[in-house]
């Protein structure tokens, strides 16, 4: 027998060598859950960095040097970058090459981190920081203790001195900067599909009031696809106050729960879910009374109906919901309990279009 082999040491006097294979699974499985928020973290770090904007610059790959060469890294921090880019390879924000030669190894931008690019037009990269932001992470180490208190502070209150997340807004203008600027993208990135897919809903539409509909990107891209539709957007006053008026929108500062302005249709993006279902019938009420005897009247709304046939959208939706759970009184819905609210708020009929990957688009008439 070869001196050097190690021998076997059984784990056990008991359990089979099989036992122990599975329960080294299970210890490595429990370890990446625990350890999933620093992928969060590991993506957070790239975006600060840059990283998917400098491969785009660099010709869409680039080598390890080439990203050293440009990054704000400092020169002690250098030989630390191989090991960041190998987690986020691994877990698919970038991916693998050759360069065009042959010769050199090179990270690319997978179609995920192409989002992440500042310079193209429908980027997602405010939005991201929006999810990865410090508030946000600050409120979810409040679950557990949220979870025991018996007072309605919400997580994000529990972890802000008290102040629920539209309060922190309107102390808070880089915050609120941030969070209109993270909805503004979603909206330019959803619009343009959205008017793509269904350019029906806004047929026969003369006017139109975005509720909730913050720096106005949507309305704008409405206005710009239908330049018939005359569009407002009511938002709360530290969101409206401030917007030049570029002459397409018209920008009113009110309360969604007291009033909202008559028009042809009412749009709710993002909205609803920020909102237990009494206030959602509340909102949708005013909403109703807006539309009252328009001949084409509804009401769109922009959301997600949890649900789908792709694991990643219904991941992303669940993701989503545990959010609102956490920064605002609200929830992501699945169809019956639209349906429930609907009906209370004195709707007859809806129509849930499910184009847009992990929100839908729903029409509902009165
Ligand atoms: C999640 S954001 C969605 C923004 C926009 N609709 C979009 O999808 O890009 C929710 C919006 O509702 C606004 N809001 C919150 N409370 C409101 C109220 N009581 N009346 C009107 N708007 C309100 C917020 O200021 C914010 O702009
Ligand atoms: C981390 C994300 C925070 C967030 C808060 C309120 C919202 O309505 C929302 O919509 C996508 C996102």
């Amino acid at each position: 027998m070869d001196q050097n082999q190690p021998i076997p040491v059984p784990l056990t006097t008991t359990g089979s060598d099989a036992d122990a294979d599975e329960l080294l699974q299970a210890q490595a499985e429990l370890c990446c859950h625990a350890s999933r928020y620093m992928e969060s973290m590991a993506l957070k770090c790239a975006i600060d960095l840059g990283i998917p904007s400098a491969i785009h610059r660099n010709g869409g790959s680039a080598s390890l040097p080439e990203l050293l060469a440009t990054l704000p890294i400092a020169a002690n921090k250098k030989p630390f970058l191989s090991r960041l880019m190998r987690t986020l390879t691994v877990s698919g924000i970038f991916a693998r090459g050759t360069s065009a030669d042959g010769t050199t190894s090179v990270y690319q931008l997978t179609a995920a981190s192409q989002l992440l690019v500042d310079s193209i037009p429908l980027n997602l990269l405010p939005f991201t920081k929006g999810v990865l932001s410090t508030y946000h992470f600050r409120s979810f180490l409040c679950l557990g203790e949220w979870f025991q208190d018996d007072g309605d502070a919400t997580p994000f209150a529990m972890a802000h001195g008290g102040t629920d997340v539209w309060g922190a807004m309107s102390l808070d203008r880089t915050l609120a900067a941030g969070f209109d600027a993270s909805m503004a993208s979603d909206s330019n990135f959803l619009a343009e599909i959205a008017i793509r897919r269904h350019a029906g809903a806004f047929m026969n539409v003369s006017s139109l009031v975005d509720v909730g509909g913050g720096d106005g990107s949507m309305a704008r891209a409405i206005v710009k696809a239908f330049p018939h539709i005359k569009c407002l957007v009511l938002d709360l006053p530290h969101v409206v106050h401030g917007i030049p008026a570029d002459g397409f929108v018209q920008y009113v500062a009110g309360d969604m729960m007291d009033f909202v302005p008559p028009a042809d249709v009412v749009l709710l993006k993002l909205v609803l879910h920020d909102w237990s279902d009494e206030d959602c019938v509340r909102i949708l009420s005013r909403c109703r009374e807006a539309i009252s005897n328009r001949e084409e009247g509804k009401v769109i709304i922009i959301d997600t109906v949890i649900g789908s046939p792709s694991q990643q959208i219904y991941e992303a939706q669940l993701f989503m919901d545990l959010c609102m759970m956490t920064v605002t009184t609200g929830k992501e819905r699945e169809e019956k309990e639209w349906h429930m609210i609907f009906l209370k708020a004195g709707f007859t009929q809806y129509k849930i279009l499910p184009i847009l990957g992990i929100k839908s688009l729903i029409e509902v008439y009165p």
